[in-house]
């Protein structure tokens, strides 16, 4: 006789896997390396940017009431006193009817409040002396980049739990973070089981398959920001599978198997949780596809029996495993961005328990509309390959239209 299981909704899952969340550690990293990875502390301004005033042209530094009479005919002479580019300081002050010839990024010298560009001046040299004419007027303080105009020392700029992107290695560079604080990423086994399965690299034989989903699941991961660790295929065999998941569960902040959680004669994965002692938090979730996904915890590390239907396998992954990838990177977000689209085609189908359909979404003329990827059975792998969504149509629903408005899931960052 075959123990009944008790589908419990998703949220109600979700929320179980939940308290056995871990948070990792912190970890220093090379900036060169910190793309993608979570920040760990909070980014603040120890110092102005810029931390000098500079001038923002190629040009001369001058003072502007040097300039108040300057008309187009007639235009002002200066004594041109010193050369700065970017990178070099002019030490003196000017001086009345002084400039000083600088380039963009250079300081603003002691006495110059205002920067003329090149293109407004003329330079000549008489009697071995360097001169400009200066052929417009200036204000106080016009083209000059100030000191912390661009960030003021103090400045909470970036939260922890962020992800890095390049625009905050700029920040990150700026502030002098050779090594940055970031998130550990956890090392997660997986594991497939099946007699079926044969290795990626190996031929096909009668009634073999292709063992997709332990790679499918390690590009999940990385997808997440965890370690992947991949620990093969096991066949359909108790003590063999015994003995491998009890050592990997020693290496591991998760493990992760895909196959054997069904009620087949070699769904071996209900068994094992007993001789483990495993403690089964769900058994069966009411949603499709994924409904046979199995949680259960071994001294409170946890342990994901996926689906071996590679649709389902993803699914599972993706509402049960990313979360927990989520926290115990200490993401500012947890789980997938979730938004509201137009349905682009009819979905007919009735919904006895929550579906999520791998789906695609697109912008068009400003809205997000949305449709299948591609066939949706739990069975099937090629639409995976086009989803970037999942949509999720509510249990106990039947026949949505196109035009229908529908929450969609967002698998990518
Ligand atoms: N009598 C019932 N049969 C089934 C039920 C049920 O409730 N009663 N549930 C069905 C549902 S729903 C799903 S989903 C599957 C779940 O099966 P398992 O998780 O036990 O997975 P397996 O039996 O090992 O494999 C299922 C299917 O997936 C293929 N597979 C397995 N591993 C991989 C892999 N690594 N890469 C690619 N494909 C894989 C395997 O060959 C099977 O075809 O059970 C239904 N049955
Ligand atoms: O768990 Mo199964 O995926 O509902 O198809
Ligand atoms: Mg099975």
């Amino acid at each position: 006789m075959l123990n009944e299981r008790n589908p419990i909704p998703v949220l109600e899952a979700i929320k179980r896997v939940t308290t056995y969340y871990k948070k990792g550690e912190t970890e220093y990293t090379a900036i060169t390396n910190a793309h993608n990875r979570v920040l760990a502390e909070d980014l603040i301004a120890d110092h102005d940017v810029p931390l000098f005033d500079r001038s923002p042209y190629d040009g001369y530094a001058l003072r502007s009431e040097d300039t108040a009479e300057v008309m187009e005919k007639t235009p002002k002479i200066l004594e041109v006193v010193g050369h700065i580019g970017a990178g070099s300081v002019y030490h003196k002050k000017i001086e009345n009817s002084q400039a000083v010839r600088i380039m963009t990024g250079a300081p603003i010298p002691d006495g110059a409040d205002a920067i003329i560009m090149l293109e407004d001046t003329t330079a000549f040299e008489e009697d071995g002396k360097s001169f400009v004419s200066i052929k417009k007027a200036l204000q106080h303080h016009q083209n000059i980049s100030f000191q912390g105009e661009d960030v003021t020392k103090g400045t909470a700029l970036v939260k922890k739990g962020t992800v890095i992107n390049p625009g905050i290695i700029a920040l990150l560079a700026t502030f002098g973070y050779a090594q940055v604080p970031v998130s550990k990423k956890p090392v997660i086994g997986v594991i497939a089981t099946g007699s079926e399965l044969v290795e990626v690299d190996q031929p096909l034989e009668p009634g073999k398959i292709r063992n997709s989903n332990a790679y499918m699941m390690i590009g999940q991961l990385q997808r997440a920001g965890a370690i992947p660790k991949y620990y093969g295929s096991l066949p359909d065999n108790l003590a063999e599978s015994l003995k491998k998941i009890s050592k990997v569960m020693q290496e591991v902040d998760f493990l992760i198997t895909t196959g054997g959680v069904s009620v087949g004669d070699f769904d071996l994965l209900p068994e094992i949780y007993q001789e483990l002692g495993a403690d089964v938090l769900f058994n069966k979730v009411a949603m499709r596809p994924g409904s046979v996904t199995t949680v259960a915890t071994i001294n409170d590390t946890l342990l994901y029996g996926l689906s071996g239907n590679p649709s389902a396998c993803y699914v599972g992954f993706e509402l049960f495993t990313r979360p927990i990838i989520d926290y115990f990177l200490a993401k500012e977000t947890i789980g997938m961005q979730q938004e509201q689209a137009t349905l682009a085609v009819d979905f007919l189908k009735t919904n006895p328990f929550d579906r999520f359909i791998r789906g695609r979404y697109e912008i068009k003329n400003g809205l997000l509309v949305t449709e299948p990827a591609g066939k949706d059975k739990s069975n099937m792998v090629h639409s995976l390959a086009k989803a970037n969504c999942f949509i999720q149509l509510p249990g106990g629903t039947e026949g949505y239209k196109k035009g229908d408005q529908v929450t969609i899931h967002l698998l990518g960052e």
